[in-house]
């Protein structure tokens, strides 16, 4: 054996044997896969170092073009507090699927965000979840789609829709008609809470898994009120229907793929619309008194507004049942857990849960066997309830304000590429330690002031800004105060009619898009006071 035989054979030498072998693999599959190789060790290199000075730096990740999704997707919360520690003072960039995700996270940024919506759009946000989530057609979906840049006519016109509906949600959901529509809502909340909560339960023996129940009573009576009776006749699986296509959103409004690979959501799903084509499938007629808030065929004056908005924009009946669809589910999804939330955070100590009764008992505008009313407005401003209710939205909360950049901007000395996502998870508000002290803890207190002084004020407006559960800016969730008196209606009414016994200790699960639902359940036992 000579020295010659021990080195290594050189790539030529290597190449010609193959070639001698199988041309075919010389000639297209050798070179192609290197190439694709070659591609993704350049992305995945380029990647982690930074992909140009000028924009935030890329933390560091390890399957290429997924990058960070897999983090993400399993605890969006921790994956970000955790790279924040690495970036204590600038922004930094995930990449999932390719795609570029700046994470910014002060209240200054947040502000100025919100301020200029034609800039950082959300729209198309709204526009992937009606394309991905509900399979929207597309002839349908572009109206939601504003365009990134320059606007051309018939883009103006997918403006005018998106505007349209974003007005007439707010027009329908604040000021005086969530007197209207709370009116309406507290009787339908009746009828569900009784139907959840039958005598034969609440003997103080039976355990109950709250959260389950609370679901259920927050999804029947916000139908109820919004879509009235008709959509829910001749559905007994739309609940169920309704939590497996919730489920699937979880990743189903990013990616189509969360329904190819589960088909019991995609026929939830499809089972869901087909029914909400029949519900939209009749004659619009007239609303007739505009001081009538409600009917039998349209539930909520809000709802025949939204459909004859659509007729006008010429969507076909399947879009605007994925529409209709998106709506339920804005409403639903995060306040039953929040309901929960709230809820557990008040039964979990005892004082609290005194001091929290005799606000309510404050405010009964009258009380019988079957229902309570509250004065809701009077009982939403004390300002122990507003502690606890915006201690359970900074705690509860794990979503993250996204906007799509219009064009190039420059933030804060980075430059952001068009197309791609600003991010601003809540956590890293809601957790920040200079603003709330010890940010783990439930203290309702810290959101009481002495409104006489000066340094207290300051200290409020700084708190306010750095609280986001419900977004802001052109997107702001436009249900944020039905969704606060629903939570505080519910609560309310649940410890002045029951006594509770808390079977387990409540943690909440971090995979989620707004409100975090407990992991395990909340087991209890509950009786009806004497
Ligand atoms: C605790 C409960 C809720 C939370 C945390 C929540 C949160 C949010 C968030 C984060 C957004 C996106 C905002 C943005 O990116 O700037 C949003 C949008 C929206 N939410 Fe809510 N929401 C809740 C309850 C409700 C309820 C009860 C309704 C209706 C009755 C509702 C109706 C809407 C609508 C219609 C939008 C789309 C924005 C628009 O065009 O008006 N939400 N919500």
């Amino acid at each position: 054996m000579n020295a010659n035989d021990l080195s290594w054979p050189t790539m030529k030498d290597l190449y010609s044997q193959i070639n001698q072998q199988d041309p075919v693999l010389a000639t297209y599959i050798v070179p192609v896969t290197l190439l694709i190789a070659g591609y993704f060790i350049l992305q995945h290199v380029s990647g982690r170092k930074n992909d140009s000075v000028q924009e935030p730096p890329v933390a560091s990740y390890w399957i290429p073009y997924f990058g960070h999704l897999f983090g993400f997707l399993f605890d969006p919360g921790r994956l970000v507090r955790d790279l924040k520690k690495k970036y204590p003072d600038s922004p930094f960039t995930l990449i999932m699927m390719g795609h570029k995700f700046h994470i910014y996270n002060s209240s200054e940024v947040i502000a100025h965000v919100f301020s200029r919506s034609r800039e950082y759009l959300f729209h198309p946000i709204v526009a992937s979840m009606m394309e991905n989530g509900l399979a929207m057609p597309r002839s349908d979906q572009v109206k939601f789609e504003v365009p990134i840049a320059e606007y051309s006519s018939d883009q103006k016109e997918s403006r005018a829709f998106v505007e349209a509906n974003h007005t007439v949600f707010v027009k329908n959901l604040s000021g005086h008609s969530l007197t209207t529509t709370m009116r309406e809502y507290s009787k339908h909340f009746a009828k569900a809470l009784e139907e959840a909560f039958p005598e034969a339960i609440v003997d103080g023996n039976t355990s109950i898994n709250l959260h389950d129940k609370l679901e259920r009573v927050i999804f029947f009576a916000s139908l109820n009120t919004f879509f009235g009776k008709r959509l829910q006749a001749n559905y007994s699986e739309m609940f169920e229907d309704f939590r497996a296509l919730e489920k699937a959103l979880y990743v189903g409004v990013r990616s189509n793929l969360a329904f190819q690979l589960n088909p019991r959501a995609e026929k939830a799903r499809a089972r869901l619309l087909d029914h909400f084509d029949a519900w939209v499938d009749v004659e619009l007629g007239d609303w007739g008194d505009e001081d009538v808030a409600w009917n039998e065929k349209w539930g909520m004056r809000l709802n025949w507004e939204r459909e004859r908005l659509h007729r006008e924009h010429d969507f076909t009946r399947r879009g605007r049942s994925c529409s209709h669809a998106s709506f339920l589910y804005v409403m639903n999804t995060n306040s039953g857990p929040l309901t929960t939330w709230f809820l557990t955070n008040i039964l979990q100590s005892p004082t609290l849960l005194s001091h929290f009764q005799a606000e309510c008992q404050k405010h009964v505008l009258h009380s019988d066997k079957k229902n309570i009313g509250f004065d809701l407005p009077k009982l939403r401003a004390s300002p122990l309830v507003q502690g606890i209710w915006k201690e359970s939205l900074r705690l509860g909360s794990v979503n993250a304000v996204a906007r799509v950049l219009a064009k190039d901007i420059e933030l804060k000395g980075y430059l952001l590429k068009q197309g791609s996502v600003i991010l601003i998870p809540v956590q890293l508000l809601h957790y920040n330690t200079d603003v709330f002290p010890d940010p783990e803890r439930f203290d309702p207190q810290r959101w009481v002031f002495d409104e006489s002084n000066n340094d207290a004020a300051v200290k409020q407006k700084q708190m306010m800004a750095h609280l986001r559960p419900f977004g802001g800016g052109g997107g702001i969730c436009s249900g944020r105060f039905v969704a606060e008196e629903e939570v505080i209606l519910a609560a309310a009414t649940l410890v002045m009619k029951y006594d509770f016994v808390m079977q387990n200790k409540v943690e909440l699960h971090p995979m989620a898009l707004g409100i975090m639902s407990p992991k395990k359940g909340v087991w209890v036992k509950m009786q009806t006071k004497k």
